[in-house]
């Protein structure tokens, strides 16, 4: 007998496992430590798949009826080469199953893997041999995985209960391309791409931001995560609304609290590209289209410090008559960089016409039909004065969610501090605190003072020493302006002359 029996198991907590700590190159590391933290599962898992093997080889009365689909290697009409993507995404996604100390015989190999930061290491990878069985449950339901590999062609094999076969159709495989999907995201190195006129130039982005290290109101955070995994998982829900999968955030705050902090954090967490977006290197709406268009699925645009982007003049300019533009090139671009001969006349005209380059222009576009042809985009715009904003902006379903980046506070402070030296209570901990309910100090300064020192004692005296000194010069300002009032509402006696 020459095929695998595949008996994978998915249940609630597997799945979040796999969500959260899977790596495509580290089967044999997940599936230890599946096999550690679920074994109740695993024998349960193995009991029914053997039950359920006994009942179809054996018949009878139990016995219930089973359909296989067989995921082939190739697909039937694919071209020589071409490996059919559930294959792949099946095969990968039945290795992390792989519960080793269940197994009599195991595949192993060494191979060079790339890691999250780019730098290449040795990993350990197990795979099922022909004969092995694992067991999924999903959704209650057993599925049973068989792999043949053949002479001309492999196959897996994929049977459950005939009573489940449109979960295992409509629900199951995309369960699967998506949690394999998710793993290889983990791995993709992430870019952050600028614009130079009108193409993107992409770079390595290593930001390490993440929500673990935000420095911010802890529920506003849970807030925000909820929000990002709500909008990851509405595409249904958005096809049903008939409105665009995207969703628009406003950062705003004063400076250096951290909302670029949170823009590297949000990409990280969806594991998508950041596109920003210098829009003095923009001279009209189409050449912003042009990049809008080169902006792939799964990225995050940002736009930083709006309110400075457009003046009144600018604003007031989509308003009038539209100024005749060159016939734009081939718009239909997926590419990151299309303007290499670009014509030095249409450049020319365009920074002649940079008053073409509207807010109303970016927005309608954001909004528009361009914005349907894409799925899970997000569009982050920042500022430190939200009161400067364009009433367009602001406006009700425009960005869906407002996020204030504030001063630091108490819960803020004590992130930062468990950041930089790993520790979560001190002496000085209860006068900080103190402080920091009666003065302003923003994250960056407090990072920057716990950066100086490598001594937790030195960086939190100095931080105390910051904050009372600020308490103390806001105080003397209170008291000046206090006896300065008092001067004004009860002024000298002017001396009258009477005549
Ligand atoms: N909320 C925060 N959590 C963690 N670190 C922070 C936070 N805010 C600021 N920092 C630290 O300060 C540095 C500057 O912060 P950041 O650029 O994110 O602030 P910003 O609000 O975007 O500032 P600006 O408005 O000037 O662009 C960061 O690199 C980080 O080290």
């Amino acid at each position: 007998m020459d095929h695998q029996h595949l008996a994978l198991v998915v249940d609630g907590r597997i799945k979040k496992a796999l969500a959260t700590a899977a790596s495509v190159a580290a089967y044999s590391v997940l599936a230890q430590r599946m096999a550690r933290e679920l074994l109740p599962d695993e024998l349960r898992a193995a009991a029914r798949s053997g039950a359920a093997f006994l009942r179809a080889r054996l018949g009878g009365a139990a016995a219930k009826e089973r359909h296989t689909l067989v995921i082939r290697r190739r697909a039937a009409d694919g071209g020589f080469d071409e490996t059919d993507a559930l294959y792949d995404a099946a095969r990968v996604y039945v290795a992390t199953k792989i519960d080793p100390r269940a197994m009599r015989r195991l595949g192993i190999a060494r191979a060079l893997s790339k890691e999250p930061d780019g730098s290449f290491g040795w990993r350990t990878r197990l795979s099922m041999e022909p004969g092995d069985t694992t067991t999924d449950v999903f959704d209650g339901a057993d599925t049973d995985k068989r792999s043949k590999p053949g002479s001309c062609h492999k196959s897996l094999e994929l049977s459950f209960d005939a009573e489940h076969t449109a979960t295992a159709i409509e629900r199951y495989i995309p369960y699967v391309m998506s949690t394999v999907d998710n793993m290889y995201r983990q791995e993709h190195v992430l870019r952050i791409y600028m614009n130079e006129y009108r193409s993107w130039h992409g770079v390595k982005h290593h930001h390490p931001s993440t929500f673990d290290t935000l420095a911010m109101d802890p529920a506003l955070k849970r807030d925000i995560i909820a929000d990002l995994d709500r909008f990851m998982k509405r595409k249904d829900y958005y096809r049903r609304i008939g409105k665009a999968w995207k969703r628009g955030y406003l950062l705003y705050g004063p400076p250096g609290t951290g909302k670029s902090s949170l823009v590297a954090a949000m990409a990280n967490y969806l594991r998508f590209n950041l596109y920003d977006l210098d829009l003095s290197e923009v001279h009209c709406n189409t050449s912003l289209q042009k990049l809008l268009m080169a902006m792939p699925n799964k990225s995050v645009l940002v736009i930083e410090d709006i309110d400075c982007c457009f003046t009144t003049k600018s604003r007031e300019a989509g308003k009038t008559a539209a100024v005749p533009e060159p016939a734009a090139g081939d718009g239909d671009s997926d590419s990151d960089s299309d303007d290499s001969d670009e014509e030095p006349e249409r450049r020319a005209w365009e920074m002649q016409n940079q008053q073409s380059l509207t807010l109303s222009g970016l927005l309608n576009f954001i909004d528009g039909l361009w914005s349907t042809s894409g799925e899970q985009r997000l569009f982050v715009f920042t500022t430190n004065y939200k009161e400067r904003l364009d009433a367009a902006l602001l406006r009700p379903g425009r960005m869906d969610m407002h996020i204030y980046m504030g001063y630091c506070g108490w819960d803020a402070f004590k992130t930062l501090v468990y950041n930089y030296f790993l520790v979560d209570d001190h002496p000085l901990f209860p006068e900080i605190k103190e402080l920091l309910a009666d003065v302003e100090a923003t994250p960056a300064e407090v990072s920057e003072l716990l950066l100086r020192s490598e001594d937790a004692d030195l960086a939190l005296q100095g931080i105390t020493k910051l904050l009372a000194d600020r308490r103390r010069e806001a105080s003397n300002k209170a008291e000046i302006i206090k006896s300065d009032a008092e001067i004004k509402s009860d002024p000298l006696p002017v001396p009258s002359l009477e005549m």
